[in-house]
């Protein structure tokens, strides 16, 4: 319910509803905390669901399940479109002609290119456009997260009426246009899930649970297991919709395959000076000098502490056990991120205002390994001298050009294919995954505030 600290309606917006379509994961966290703040809430799903909606929302009194789209289009002042980012243009189609006269709309998808040219092409002219993004999932607590909002086609009173309302998530607001936002998101969102994807898919050419042996065990590894799983339990679309509708995405995907099957080259051919020379001068140019203030990149106080992500592993082995008898890892899923950054120009800290909590935690187990020469220099002698990581970093070179590939041809069929596969291997293991990852991603959150 409402609490004091969260703010509610204000004052002259009393009767002012919030429409929203498509009650999924990500509708029915803003109906229900919009709800809480006190705003109307007028919100359907496909009229499949109507009655299903109908029992899940009974008791709350400011929440209205109607059966369309059309219906809460006509009574709304404010519309939220919160559905399958490649379903857009044929949902905004079908409703976006019943808006209310002089209402606004938005939407929340993650890519912003198609949702706003849908909203171009099918809303009426009177109509106002503002949309927004939260950057994090349906699980996150909201509060302190960053809130992108896109005052694309509107007049400045509907972009405060929608701050106004938008103000209960008590998220950090970043004002971006459609393109910044889609620019930012591809380095932020979209090369990093690239990353994980990869992982799981290597993982499961090997048929292997990765925390069931020797091999990945500590703090970096249990990022790495923790958010693939985290990623691979979630629904397709949310993933494909933004590599591949994005269309600053692929040339970064693009980047990071290269970057892999460069870097596993060197690696395969012993090549360890020009290895070394190559990762060095990707790191001075990602982490190097900070213009403004002349020193790193990086803060004094790492992003993340081994402590904090040593306790949540799925594996057997205790915290704080002797290093010296783990298989030390080579990490070229982390040597090919900071090369790819490299490649494109990207400093990721300048992206931090835009983040999700998986960027920040990529960021921060891939500034981890930079920071501490003796941890590099170790990884770089393990990918030349040590064989124990090949056929896992094969199969993991061969994932990250098979989704480069698939996201460069716009292949969604295929994309869920591919993911959905992977995520039936892993399936039986998410109940326990999903608990130790949001417990870690919490502890992080935590660990890395002030
Ligand atoms: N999940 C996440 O972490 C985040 C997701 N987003 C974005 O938010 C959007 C929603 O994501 P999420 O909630 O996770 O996805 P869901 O699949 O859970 O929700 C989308 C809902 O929209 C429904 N829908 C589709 N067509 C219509 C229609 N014509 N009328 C009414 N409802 C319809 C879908 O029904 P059906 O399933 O039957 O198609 C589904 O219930 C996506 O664009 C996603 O990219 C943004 C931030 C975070
Ligand atoms: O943190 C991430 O990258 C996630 O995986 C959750 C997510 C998915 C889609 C979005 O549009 C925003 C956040």
């Amino acid at each position: 319910m409402a609490t004091s600290t969260i703010p509610s309606v204000s004052p002259g917006m009393e009767s002012f509803i919030v429409g929203i379509i498509g009650m999924g994961d990500m509708g029915k966290m803003y109906a229900r905390r919009l709800s809480d703040a006190g705003w109307k809430i007028m919100a359907c799903d496909r009229d499949e669901q109507y009655e299903d909606l109908r029992n899940e929302f009974s008791s709350r009194t400011n929440i209205q399940i109607l059966r369309n789209g059309h219906l809460v289009s006509r009574a709304s002042d404010y519309i939220i479109y919160s559905v399958e980012a490649a379903a857009i243009d044929r949902v905004v189609a079908q409703y976006g002609p019943s808006t209310k006269q002089n209402a606004i709309v938005g939407g929340q998808t993650s890519c912003k290119d198609p949702e706003i040219k849908a909203f171009e092409d099918h809303l009426p002219p009177d109509v106002d456009i503002v949309s927004c993004h939260s950057l994090h999932g349906p699980k996150v607590d909201t509060k302190d997260q960053p809130l992108v909002l896109i005052k694309h086609r509107a007049s400045d009173e509907s972009f405060r009426k929608v701050e106004t309302v938008l103000r209960c998530l008590q998220s950090k607001h970043v004002y971006l246009s459609a393109h910044e936002h889609d620019r930012i998101t591809a380095d932020t969102q979209a090369v990093t899930h690239a990353a994980f994807l990869s992982m799981g898919k290597a993982w499961h050419s090997m048929r292997q649970f990765p925390w069931e042996g020797a091999r990945y065990v500590g703090g970096i590894e249990n990022v790495k297991i923790n958010l693939t799983l985290r990623i691979y339990s979630q629904k397709w679309h949310v993933y494909a919709g933004l590599a591949i509708l994005n269309p600053e995405a692929r040339k970064q995907i693009d980047q990071y395959a290269k970057s892999v099957t460069e870097l596993y080259k060197l690696m395969l051919g012993g090549h360890h000076a020009e290895l070394r020379e190559r990762v060095l001068k990707a790191k001075e140019k990602v982490f190097g000098r900070n213009n403004a203030a002349g020193g790193p990149q990086w803060e004094d106080k790492p992003l993340l502490r081994d402590t904090v992500l040593d306790q949540f592993s799925l594996g057997r082995t205790e915290p704080g056990a002797d290093p010296s008898t783990l298989l030390p890892n080579n990490h070229l899923s982390l040597l090919a991120m900071v090369d790819c950054w490299s490649a494109l120009g990207i400093v990721p800290y300048d992206h931090m205002i835009c983040s999700t909590p998986l960027f920040r935690l990529w960021l921060g187990v891939t500034e981890h390994l930079f920071r501490d020469p003796a941890r590099l220099e170790g990884a770089l002698r393990v990918a030349v001298e040590d064989n124990t990581f090949r056929s896992d970093d094969l199969e993991f070179t061969f994932a990250a050009r098979g989704w480069a590939e698939c996201v460069g041809l716009g292949h969604f069929e295929t994309w869920k294919e591919r993911f959905v596969a992977t995520q039936r291997f892993f399936e039986p293991r998410f109940a326990e995954a999903i608990e130790v990852g949001n417990a870690m991603v919490k502890a992080v959150l935590e660990s890395t505030k002030a």
